[in-house]
């Protein structure tokens, strides 16, 4: 419908399910979502001749790194879950769509760890699940909500043995978005992928340490088995991204933790629910 009432240049689409450990118990759900959804956006797209998109891809289709910093260039697919090789699925489809029609211009984004919050506090992470990534998890246990962060492996290769990750503010990341716009409003590119990432490896424990420090609270952790599935470390090579999209980071993991935690103590418990609308006739609800 609103396709025929404005003209539309190019698709972001962020819409996806993202739980790895959700994504083993449903596999079909994830199929169906991830991979049914983006099929009907590019048959929409295609059908209202609009062929830009910038897709929301993850650093989870490399699988266990051979070699650190990962490139765009690193090999793709032995991956050891759903959600994960739903991404790597996409990314093949786009491959092919991309070669057999050159009217195509997609950019797919290989986010890394997306952390943080709107600087304002407005704007945060309010899951509706279950939740398991790090950083939310850290900061429940901060409020109180939660009695203990649980690290999961301390004897992985690592300086501290605990598992690294690249961790990107979401503000950093929502530059990569206008970035890639820009490029493919100038130019016709068919296809090209693009590492999101600061470049540098941080560990369960310096997260911890960092998150501490800026937020003044103490964060009992429980040191238990590896998470099935985990790998040791990744971080991105991002020289590509900065060569071809003009796009860095500019916000340090101090500022991820200081965003997250001042959007997580504004709202404690996500965004404000929505109340049933009350009717007021004469003067009685
Ligand atoms: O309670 C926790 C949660 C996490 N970790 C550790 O913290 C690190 C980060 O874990 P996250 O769950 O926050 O994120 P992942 O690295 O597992 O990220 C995966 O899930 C993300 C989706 O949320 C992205 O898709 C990403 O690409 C994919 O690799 C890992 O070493 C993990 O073992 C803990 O020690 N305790």
């Amino acid at each position: 419908m609103y396709l025929f009432q404005h003209s539309i240049d190019c698709v972001i689409h962020f819409a996806a399910l993202k739980a790895v450990g959700e994504s083993m118990q449903q596999p079909l759900l994830y199929y169906q979502n991830n991979l049914l959804g983006m099929l009907n956006l590019l048959e929409v797209m295609r059908s209202h001749n609009c062929y830009q998109m910038v897709f929301s891809s993850s650093c989870t289709v490399y699988g266990e790194p051979e070699y650190l910093p990962i490139t765009e260039t690193h090999p793709t697919g032995k991956i050891t879950n759903v959600y994960g090789r739903t991404k790597y699925f996409i990314e093949e489809m786009l491959k092919d769509l991309s070669a057999a029609d050159e009217k195509w211009n997609i950019i797919s984004l290989r986010y890394f760890n997306p952390v943080g919050a709107h600087p304002s506090g407005m704007i945060g992470e309010d899951p509706t699940k279950e939740f398991t990534n790090l950083m939310p998890f850290m900061a429940q246990v901060a409020l109180g909500k939660k009695p203990v962060l649980t690290v999961f492996g301390s004897d992985y290769n690592t300086p501290d043995g605990t598992g690294v990750r690249d961790y990107i503010h979401v503000m950093d990341l929502a530059s990569g978005h206008v970035a890639a716009l820009n490029l493919l409003s100038n130019n016709h590119i068919r296809l090209k992928v693009y590492n999101l990432g600061t470049g540098k490896g941080v560990s369960v424990k310096e997260l911890v340490n960092v998150f501490e420090k800026v937020t003044n609270t103490k964060i009992p952790l429980k040191y238990v088995e590896r998470r099935l599935g985990d790998i040791t470390a990744m971080w991105a090579d991002a020289t590509l991204a900065k060569e071809e999209l003009g796009w860095t980071t500019r916000y340090s993991v101090e500022e991820m933790c200081t965003d997250f935690w001042r959007w997580q103590t504004m709202n404690p418990d996500g965004y404000p629910k929505k109340s049933k609308t009350s009717v007021i006739v004469n003067g009685k609800s």
